[in-house]
C-alpha cells in the first residue's frame, strides 16, 4: 500500500492506495499532521512506501517522522516524471502542478487535457496530445478573493462563499459574491473557450477544494474528480518505486 501526501498552502490531504485504487482519504492542517499519521499508521499497517509534494515549507520533524516509517520519496524537480516539460522555468514549476500533468499523461493518454486546480490558488494547466506540458496559469483562488477585499479596503466585509443570484449585485454582499464567484466561472469558462479554439477535443479536468462549490456551475462539460493530484502523486510512486525506493 502507497501513502500519498499532497501538502498546499491551505491544507494537507493524505490518501492511501492499493495499487491504482484509494482506499481512504483525509485533510489536516500543519498542526495535525503528526497525529493525523499515528491514525495512518495504526489503520493501515501494510503501507511500506510514501510519496509527499509539497509547495509550503516542510518541517524537518514532519518528514524524519515519516522516513522513520516508510520509504519516502519527496516529489522535487528531479524526479522522473511521465511527461515532456516545456515550462521555460522547469525548476520555479509547482510541485503540485507537476503531479497534476503527471496524473492527465497517465490518465489521459495522447489528449489534450486541461487542469483546472481551485485550492489556494486558482492553478490552469496544459498538457498536449503530444504528452508535452506547455504551462498555463495562476489567479487568486476563492477564499484569497474574499479576503484581499477585506483586507485592502476599509469598508468591505469578510464573508463566507456563496453563489449570487444574479450577476447584477443588488447590494455590498451580492456585488462581492458576484465579482468573485462569478468572475471565477467567467474566468473557468473563458479559459476553456480560449484552450477549445486552438486544441481539438480537449478534455478538462476541475479539482481542488473548491471543486464542488464550482462543479455545477461551469457551463463547459468538464470532469470533476477531486482526487486528481493524489492519483497523479501515486502514478508518480508506481513509476520511480524500484529506481527512487529500493532499501
Ligand atoms: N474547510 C475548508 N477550509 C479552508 N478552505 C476550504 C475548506 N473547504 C473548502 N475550502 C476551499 O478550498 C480552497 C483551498 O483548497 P485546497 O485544495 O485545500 O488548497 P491547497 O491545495 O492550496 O492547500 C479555498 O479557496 C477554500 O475556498
Ligand atoms: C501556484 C501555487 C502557489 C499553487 O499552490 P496551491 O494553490 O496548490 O496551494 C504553486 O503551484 C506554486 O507555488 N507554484 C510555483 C510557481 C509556478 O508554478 O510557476
Ligand atoms: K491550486
Amino acid at each position: 500500500m502507497n501513502l500519498v501526501i499532497d501538502v498546499g498552502n491551505t491544507s494537507i490531504k493524505f490518501g492511501v492506495f492499493d495499487l491504482e485504487v484509494i482506499k481512504w482519504k483525509t485533510t489536516s492542517n500543519k498542526h495535525g499532521f503528526l497525529q493525523t499519521l499515528d491514525e495512518i499508521s495504526k489503520t493501515f499497517p501494510s503501507i511500506e512506501n510514501c510519496i509527499i509534494s509539497s509547495v509550503a515549507n516542510l518541517s524537518k520533524e514532519h518528514l524524519s517522522k515519516l522516513e522513520e516509517r516508510f520509504n519516502v520519496l519527496r516529489l522535487n524537480h528531479q524526479t522522473k516524471v511521465p511527461f515532456i516539460n516545456r515550462y521555460a522555468t522547469p525548476q520555479t514549476l509547482g510541485i503540485d502542478r507537476i503531479a497534476l500533468m503527471s496524473a492527465a499523461s497517465f490518465q489521459h493518454k495522447n489528449k489534450n487535457v486541461l487542469v483546472i486546480d481551485a485550492g489556494t490558488c486558482i492553478t490552469y494547466d496544459f498538457i498536449n496530445s503530444e504528452n508535452e506540458y506547455l504551462g498555463g496559469a495562476i489567479s487568486p483562488g476563492i477564499a484569497m478573493r474574499y479576503k484581499s477585499l477585506h483586507t485592502f479596503t476599509d469598508k468591505l466585509p469578510l464573508l463566507e462563499k456563496a453563489h449570487p443570484n444574479s450577476y447584477i449585485g443588488n447590494n455590498t454582499a451580492n456585488a462581492i459574491h458576484s465579482g468573485i464567484v462569478k468572475a471565477v466561472l467567467f474566468e473557468i469558462d473563458g479559459y476553456i473557450a480560449e484552450y477549445k479554439k486552438e486544441n481539438e477535443n480537449l478534455t478538462v479536468i476541475l479539482t481542488g477544494g473548491d471543486t464542488h462549490f464550482l462543479r455545477d456551475s461551469i457551463k463547459n462539460d468538464i470532469f470533476a474528480n477531486s482526487n486528481f493530484l493524489l492519483e497523479g502523486l501515486n502514478h508518480i510512486l508506481e513509476y520511480n518505486k524500484h529506481s527512487c525506493l529500493e532499501k
